[in-house]
């Protein structure tokens, strides 16, 4: 049976920021106006869906977004409908607002919403779309973390950061022949550490995936010294721990459905390298200099072919699929799967064995 004729479609962004978002949203409306629909785009994420803030999209507003960074709709990593808090006497209460996701959907007489985001967005869709609304995902995240894509958007940039901080704490580690450490982001997945450390030339690279000895470290460090190369760099994960140890925490924010927040594993590193080597040591935090910025030209491309394929997907009526780079290809997989599991780095990653053959230690014997 032919698909029902879409007239009128919402596009938002969850979660976290960061580069190309602006160029999927450009990727979406420019060819959704020209096929004769109308654009809504929703603000600050599932937020904007469930307090009813949103605003039409015509040319003029996707016009010379390619390259910007950020979100021209602003984005939240709060906004859960199905887990939505509330603070009631000073205590916050978790409450479903979900009914009014919905009655928003029907009142703006949309047909479907493009949601770009990241595990949690599609967590999110996925239960819209068990409700009845009709939804196609664009996977982002600088952390790369979705299985069901070769690479999310965003992920580019972030790895082009990490390799341009390290370039510039080669110059200075050199010349003070020091150690230099620098956290990176990527939640529970190595991927940023892994590749902004292969592109940046880390000596020592610390993922999640992959839980370090100390005494590792110290040899790996010492040992470079001992060979007259008088200074390291030490890329570490934010989630990365010790085989004896745990991640580290910077914080707990309740009213994300993931409280935790990472942080100050670089700190630490930094402390444990100079205690027990001797080394002078420092260390850097990138922190969200990772996912500010303007997309690098592979980041543009991709969210473009993205963008353009989502809503070729949403005017076909398949609903419940998000839009994969498998290859060279944009395909489409279901939502609930894309959702079913997070990508890790494994030990027999290219990456890996790459880094490993041009003498990159990732703190352990075993590999
Ligand atoms: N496993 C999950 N199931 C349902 N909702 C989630 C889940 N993880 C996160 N969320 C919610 O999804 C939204 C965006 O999640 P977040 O992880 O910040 O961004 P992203 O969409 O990039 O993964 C937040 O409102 C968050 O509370
Ligand atoms: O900006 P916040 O809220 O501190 O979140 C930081 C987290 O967001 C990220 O930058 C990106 O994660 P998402 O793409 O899943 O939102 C992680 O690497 C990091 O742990
Ligand atoms: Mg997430």
């Amino acid at each position: 049976m032919p698909s029902k004729k879409i007239k009128r479609v919402g596009i938002l962004t969850g979660g976290g920021d960061c580069p190309g978002l602006n160029a999927v949203i450009r990727g979406v409306t420019k060819p959704a106006l020209d096929n004769g629909l109308t654009v809504l785009g929703i603000l600050d994420g599932f937020e904007g869906l469930v307090e009813g803030k949103a605003m039409e999209l015509y040319n003029k507003d996707v016009s010379g977004i390619l390259a910007t960074g950020g979100t021209i709709l602003g984005s939240s990593n709060k906004g859960d409908p199905f887990h939505w808090p509330e603070e009631v006497d000073g205590k916050i209460k978790i409450i479903n607002r979900s009914k009014e996701a919905m009655r928003n959907y029907d009142a703006w007489n949309l047909d479907a919403i493009i949601a770009i985001g990241g595990d949690g967005t599609m967590h999110i869709s996925h239960q819209l779309s068990q409700m009845g609304m009709n939804v196609v995902g664009v996977p982002k995240t600088i952390d790369n973390d979705l299985d069901a894509t070769d690479l999310t958007f965003g992920h580019d940039s972030a790895v082009y950061v990490v390799a341009e901080a390290l370039d510039r704490l080669h110059t200075t580690a050199s010349s003070h022949h020091r150690v230099m450490v620098i956290e990176v982001m990527g939640r529970y997945a190595g991927w940023i550490a892994l590749n902004g450390g292969l592109a940046g030339g880390a000596d020592v690279i610390l993922i999640p995936e992959i839980p370090f000895d100390w005494e590792a470290i110290y040899d790996k460090v010492l040992m470079r010294n001992m060979m007259g190369k008088r200074f390291s760099i030490v890329c570490v994960a934010e989630g990365a721990k010790s085989k004896d140890g745990t991640m580290i925490m910077k914080g707990k924010d309740i009213k994300r459905t993931d409280p935790i927040q990472l942080g100050g594993i670089g700190e630490y590193v930094a402390k444990k390298i100079s205690e027990n080597t001797g080394l002078e040591t420092r260390y850097t935090v990138l922190g969200h200099l990772q996912r500010g910025g303007s997309p690098t030209p592979f980041d543009r491309i991709l969210s473009t072919k993205f963008g353009t394929q989502a809503i070729q997907l949403a005017i076909k009526g398949q609903f419940g699929k998000m839009v994969a780079l498998k290859g060279n290809e944009i395909k489409s997989v279901r939502i609930v799967d894309a959702i079913a599991k997070q990508k890790l780095v494994k030990k027999t990653d290219q990456g890996v064995l790459a880094a490993k053959a041009v003498g990159v230690c990732f703190g352990t014997k075993d590999l």
